[in-house]
C-alpha cells in the first residue's frame, strides 16, 4: 500500500465510498493506466470524464475509480496546455497538476533564447514554476556564458546546465524534485528529454533515439507519461514538440516579458503602440541598450499571436451559437406546432 502523498496527493477531497483515487501515469489506445495506493490499474474513461473546461484525461490527473472505471475527474490545480495547430486549434493539455515546468533546451547550437521565451510564457500560465534546464552541457565550450546569457533572459526563473553523460548537473534538478513533487519537461524534439529522465531514473524508462537494448530498434518519445524517480519525484516526459502555439496564455507572455512589460508601462501614452510615438519609455531603452531589440519584437510577436487566439476562440464561439439559433429556427420551420 502506498501513501496518495507519494503520488503527489496533498487535498483532502472527499471520495465517494466504493471509489479509490487514482493518478493517471499513461494514456494509450484510450485507456488509462493509473496509479492507485494499491498499485497500477488499467482504467477505460467513463462518459462523463472531462474537466471543467471541456478537456479529456491528461497525464497527471487524478480520477476516481470504480472497478475497471474511470467515474470521475478531479479539477486540476495547474496544467500545461498547449494549442493543437490546425484551424479548430484545440487545446490539449500535455499534464496537469505539477508544482514544476521544466522547460528543456540543448546547450548545443545557437539562437534558443526565443524558443524558450515562447515555453516560458507557455509555463508560466499553467500555474507551476518554471525551470529552465539546458542539456548537452558537455557538448558546450564555454556553459557559463550560454548560461548567463538565458538568465539575462529568463527573468524570475532557475536555469541549470546539466549532462546526461556526464552526470554534471543533475544533483541540482533531483533537488529540484523532492518526494511527491511532480514536474513535466517540455521542449522541442531531440533536446535530450527522454535521456535526462533515464538519467534521472537510473535506468531506462523512457526510449531515447538511440537501439533500445530490448531491440526495438531507433524509437523516440511517442507517448506522455509519468515517471516515479528513485528519490520520490514524479517527472513526466513529453514528446518533443515541433511547434508549441500559445491559446490563452496572454498572462504568461507579461511574465515572461516582465521586464517589457514594466517599461511599456512607463510610456507616456496608455496605449502606446511603442512605434516611435514621443516618450516612449520602450524605444528609450532599445537606444541606450538597456533592452535587446530581438526580445521586444518577440514579446510583440507572442502578445500578437495570444490576441488572434482569443479573437478566434471567440468567433468560433458566435459561429457556434449562430448554427445552434438556425437549427432551432429551422426545427420551428418544419414543426410549426412544438411550441404550442
Ligand atoms: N552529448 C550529449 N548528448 C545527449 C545528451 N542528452 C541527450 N543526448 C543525445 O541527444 C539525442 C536526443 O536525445 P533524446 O533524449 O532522445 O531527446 P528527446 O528530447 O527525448 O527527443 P524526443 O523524444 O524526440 O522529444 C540522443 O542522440 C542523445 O544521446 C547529453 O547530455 N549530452
Ligand atoms: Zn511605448
Amino acid at each position: 500500500m502506498t501513501d496518495l502523498s507519494s503520488l503527489g496527493w496533498g487535498r483532502c477531497d472527499a471520495v465517494q465510498s466504493g471509489t479509490v483515487l487514482g493518478r493517471v501515469a499513461r494514456i494509450d489506445r484510450g485507456r488509462l493506466t493509473v496509479l492507485t495506493a494499491d498499485g497500477e490499474r488499467r482504467v477505460v474513461p467513463g462518459a462523463a470524464l472531462h474537466a471543467t473546461d471541456g478537456t479529456g484525461p491528461a497525464v497527471g490527473d487524478w480520477v476516481t475509480v470504480r472497478g475497471e472505471l474511470a467515474v470521475e475527474l478531479l479539477p486540476r490545480k495547474s496544467a500545461f496546455v498547449r494549442t493543437v495547430a490546425g484551424r479548430r486549434s484545440a487545446a490539449q493539455v500535455v499534464a496537469a497538476n505539477l508544482d514544476l515546468v521544466l522547460v528543456v533546451d540543448a546547450l548545443t547550437g545557437e539562437a534558443r533564447m526565443r524558443r524558450i521565451e515562447r515555453y516560458l510564457a507557455v509555463a508560466w500560465s499553467s500555474g507551476a514554476t518554471p525551470v529552465v534546464v539546458l542539456t548537452k552541457a558537455d557538448l558546450c565550450a564555454d556553459v557559463a556564458a550560454a548560461v548567463e546569457a538565458v538568465r539575462e533572459d529568463a527573468l524570475g526563473v532557475d536555469v541549470l546546465p546539466v549532462s546526461s553523460v556526464t552526470g554534471e548537473g543533475l544533483a541540482e534538478v533531483r533537488a529540484l524534485l523532492g518526494p511527491g513533487r511532480t514536474a513535466a519537461m517540455v521542449g522541442p524534439s531531440g533536446v535530450g528529454k527522454s535521456s535526462l529522465v533515464n538519467a534521472l531514473a537510473g535506468r531506462t524508462v523512457a526510449g531515447t533515439r538511440e537501439i533500445r537494448d530490448d531491440g526495438r530498434g531507433r524509437h523516440t518519445t511517442t507517448a506522455r507519461e509519468l515517471h516515479l524517480l528513485p528519490g520520490g519525484g514524479l517527472l513526466v516526459d513529453t514528446p518533443g514538440m515541433r511547434e508549441l502555439a500559445l491559446h490563452d496564455d496572454a498572462d504568461g507572455v507579461e511574465a515572461a516579458y516582465a521586464d517589457v512589460a514594466e517599461l511599456a508601462a512607463g510610456c507616456r501614452f496608455r496605449d502606446c503602440g511603442h512605434r516611435g510615438e514621443p516618450g516612449c519609455a520602450v524605444a528609450a531603452a532599445i537606444d541606450d541598450g538597456r533592452l535587446d531589440p530581438a526580445r521586444f519584437t518577440a514579446w510583440r510577436k507572442l502578445q500578437a499571436e495570444t490576441h488572434r487566439q482569443l479573437l478566434r476562440i471567440d468567433a468560433r464561439a458566435r459561429a457556434e451559437e449562430r448554427a445552434r439559433l438556425r437549427s432551432f429556427h429551422r426545427g420551428l420551420r418544419e414543426r410549426p406546432n412544438r411550441l404550442r
